[in-house]
């Protein structure tokens, strides 16, 4: 058996043309598109790259972008003032600072400094509360996006076994609880796990999200499972071992074309509803 690919880069662009009308509406009622100010710290190549794209599709869909880069050398004093200073300029509707920030950086009071209506990447701890108790709010993206990856390929999830390895604050924490919201019966394990071969082994559902290239083997798949493969490593390589898992899994996501695009696409659409909010318009 070989596994149906979902394919995120399809389904993201279905979402993108529905953000691209919500955007020409406000455009046209507001009189200027929404923004989103991209931050990024440092000069880590591969940031530079992912902001670069989410630049690049905002222009797309018509969302304006403003581009902050500031040097390695910043201090979490200054970040944490440029973001309140973004956080109260009626000209920007959504914030990204993209992760990691250098490591002298505290990064959670830096997260903490976008104000909750122009949170758009879900990175605040306001945003995650709303998340894990169900209430209105933005999504960290890549979980939300998985989501709703899930949902275009029908993905059955009230009382199946859902396995996520990894348990980040932007990633395997939050995307755990969204499938805890949506009744699946979560395990979510970390480098502490023992036997992760056989916890993975039990699972319906997979999401790997640990930034550990192929940390996932393939024959670690039972049979007929969905594969969510959300690591990002260096040269496009997942957290899954693919040649293998998909030979088992009933459903895999490939890496790159599954999750990243997912995780664009619902950045794009949560800056759209913060802009339409920020103008009394939602
Ligand atoms: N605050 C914050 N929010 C994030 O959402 C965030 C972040 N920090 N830091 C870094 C990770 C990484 N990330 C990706 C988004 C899209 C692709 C993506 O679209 N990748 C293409 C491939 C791109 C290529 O060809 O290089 C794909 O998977 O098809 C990848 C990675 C968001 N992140």
């Amino acid at each position: 058996m070989s596994a149906l690919i979902m394919d995120g880069t399809s389904v993201a662009t279905s979402a993108l043309a529905e953000t691209a009308e919500r955007v020409r509406d406000f455009t046209a009622r507001v009189g200027r598109p929404p923004v989103l100010a991209t931050v990024l710290v440092g000069d880590d190549p591969a940031s530079h790259t992912y902001v670069r794209m989410k630049r690049s599709r905002c222009a797309r869909v018509g969302i304006g972008s403003r581009s902050v880069e500031l040097p390695a050398t910043t201090t979490t004093a200054e970040l944490v003032g440029l973001l309140a200073e973004l956080s109260g300029d009626p000209a920007v509707d959504g914030i990204l600072l993209q992760h990691p920030v250098p490591g002298h950086v505290d990064e959670r009071a830096a997260f903490e400094a976008i104000a909750p209506h122009k949170d758009v990447d879900g990175v605040t701890t306001r945003s995650f509360a709303a998340m894990a108790f169900g209430l209105p709010g933005f999504a960290s993206c890549t979980p939300g996006g998985i989501l709703r990856l899930l949902d275009a390929y029908d993905v059955p999830l009230p009382g199946r076994r859902a396995v996520v390895v990894g348990r980040s604050p932007i990633l395997g924490k939050p995307v755990a609880l969204l499938l805890l919201a949506r009744d699946a019966t979560v395990t979510c394990c970390h480098s502490k796990t023992a036997d992760l071969a056989e916890v993975v082994r039990e699972a319906d559902v997979v999401v790997a999200a640990v930034g550990r290239p192929e940390l996932v083997r393939g024959e670690w798949v039972k049979p007929g499972a969905v594969v969510v493969d959300a690591g990002y490593n260096p040269g496009n390589v997942g957290d899954v071992e693919h040649a293998t898992a998909r030979e088992r899994a009933g459903l895999i996501t490939p890496v790159p074309g599954g999750v990243g695009p997912m995780t664009i696409a619902l950045l794009l659409e949560q800056t759209a509803r913060a802009a339409e909010a920020n103008a009394g318009l939602a």
